[in-house]
């Protein structure tokens, strides 16, 4: 949709205050600008309608730039950078060229830097100080380049953190503000010098899971090999025998407990370490050495890792008596028995009848105390508990799952 606007119907820039005092002020929807037609800036566009802004795009060309959120407006860029103070740059860093050559139409404003790049280190000045160098006399705000057209679309922007930084306070306050409106959380990471920062965080995928994964990847392997050497090779060299189907379950089922007991204790190491550092150095305003940081950083992660080991164990103990292995050795014995004509084999252990209930029992009340401490480690469901309700679940349930599985 376009819609051309005459102008005496454009809002002075000096009417678009971006702190309304007066109420009359207050009663027109604030204009905000967006230079770039393309997937971000429509879909930027229509959550900031909806949440009662009014939009002008400003646009190479006006007239033929495709639908647009309805209810916008869309002009040049020049008439378009009158109308508001504040403009969100949604166009790729490759074409920025253009707004040096209109730097005069856009002194004064507030430039919202969103951009992104395919990788780091192609640029040697991140995005938004470029865009600083290009205009001097605008104010720039590096930020909201975490979020995607997608998100921003279908409006799942509750609570999402985002980050902004940019040399001037006052158009960091007016960005914030309108993040807020849109429901986001702002996170001020100081200066302009953190663009290069904020701008490297969309590449990074999962930063937080890669150590806690390496180190189940590094275990399991580990795990795995000593336990096909020490099992199905060792067997065949020793008593020629080829056991090596075992590896698919009953040798998995082997690492998976042992992975996952493992990567629980490193869940909750750290924190005990942290805890004697603290006593040792008598404060804990000291800062904590590079490497328990980053361990504490991804404890979450490695529980989560934990629980999801536990999981596979607890199914593929059950899924046990149901292989054809174990099938087989049962029906030969009964078969032999009766070949030979005996039931030795077969009175009723009420010994082990009870260590195997125990066993299965245990095994379960392990598991759903595995669960609990997993829940309490949401934030949503740690959260409503007090600090000591919380230690007291995650201090027992450990205990008594250790307990239920030595
Ligand atoms: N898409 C996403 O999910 C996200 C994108 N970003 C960033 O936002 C920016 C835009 O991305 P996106 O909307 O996906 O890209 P698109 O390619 O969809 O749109 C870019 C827009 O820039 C304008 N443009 C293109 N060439 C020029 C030029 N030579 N001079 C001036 N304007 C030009 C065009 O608008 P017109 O024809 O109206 O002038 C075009 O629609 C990028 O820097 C990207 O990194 C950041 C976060 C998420
Ligand atoms: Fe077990």
């Amino acid at each position: 949709m376009t819609v051309v606007i005459s102008t005496s119907e454009m809002l002075k820039p000096e009417s678009v205050s971006l702190h309304p005092l007066g109420a009359a002020a207050a009663a027109v929807p604030e204009m905000l600008c967006i230079f770039g037609t393309g997937d971000l800036g429509r879909s930027l566009g229509l959550r900031l309608l909806q949440s009662g802004y009014r939009v002008v795009y400003g646009s190479r060309r006006p007239h033929s730039c495709g639908p647009l959120p309805q209810g916008s407006q869309v002009m040049s860029h020049e008439a378009a950078a009158q109308s508001a103070s504040l403009i969100f740059i949604c166009v790729h860093r490759e074409h920025y060229g253009f707004l040096e050559t209109m730097a005069p139409h856009l002194a004064g404003k507030v430039l919202v830097d969103l951009s992104n790049n395919l990788k780091k280190g192609i640029y040697p000045e991140p995005n938004a100080a470029y865009l600083q160098r290009l205009v001097p006399g605008a104010a720039v705000v590096k930020g909201l380049n975490t979020l995607s057209a997608w998100a921003l679309q279908n409006g799942l922007l509750a609570g999402k953190q985002v980050y902004l930084c940019g040399n001037s306070a006052e158009a960091k306050r007016a960005v914030a503000e309108m993040s807020t409106k849109l429901g986001l959380t702002v996170l001020d990471k100081g200066s302009l010098s953190a663009a290069g920062e904020l701008e490297d965080f969309p590449l990074q995928l999962f930063p937080e899971w890669r150590l806690p994964l390496r180190v189940a990847v590094g275990l399991t392997a580990f795990f795995f090999f000593y336990l096909v050497i020490r099992d199905v090779v060792y067997t065949y060299v020793e008593q020629d025998k080829d056991i090596s189907y075992r590896i698919m379950v009953s040798l998995a089922n082997k690492v998976f407990p042992i992975v996952s007991l493992i990567m629980l204790a490193l869940c909750y190491l750290p924190g005990g370490i942290a805890a004697f550092l603290q006593l040792y150095r008598g404060t804990k305003y000291r800062r904590f050495p590079d490497w328990l940081d980053r361990w504490m950083l991804c404890r979450k992660q490695m529980g989560l890792i934990a629980l999801g080991l536990a999981f596979l164990h607890v199914i593929h103990t059950f899924m046990t008596p149901t292989r054809y292995s174990v099938r087989h050795t049962l029906i030969t014995l009964v078969v032999d028995e009766m070949k030979n004509n005996k039931t030795t084999q077969f009175y009723f252990d009420n010994t082990e009848a009870w260590g195997q209930d125990s066993f299965y029992a245990l095994g379960i009340l392990g598991f759903f105390l595995y669960v609990l401490l997993g829940l309490t480690s949401l934030p949503s469901v740690g959260g409503s508990l007090s600090w000591r309700e919380f230690n007291f679940i995650q201090v027992r349930a450990q205990l008594d799952m250790l307990y239920s599985h030595v």
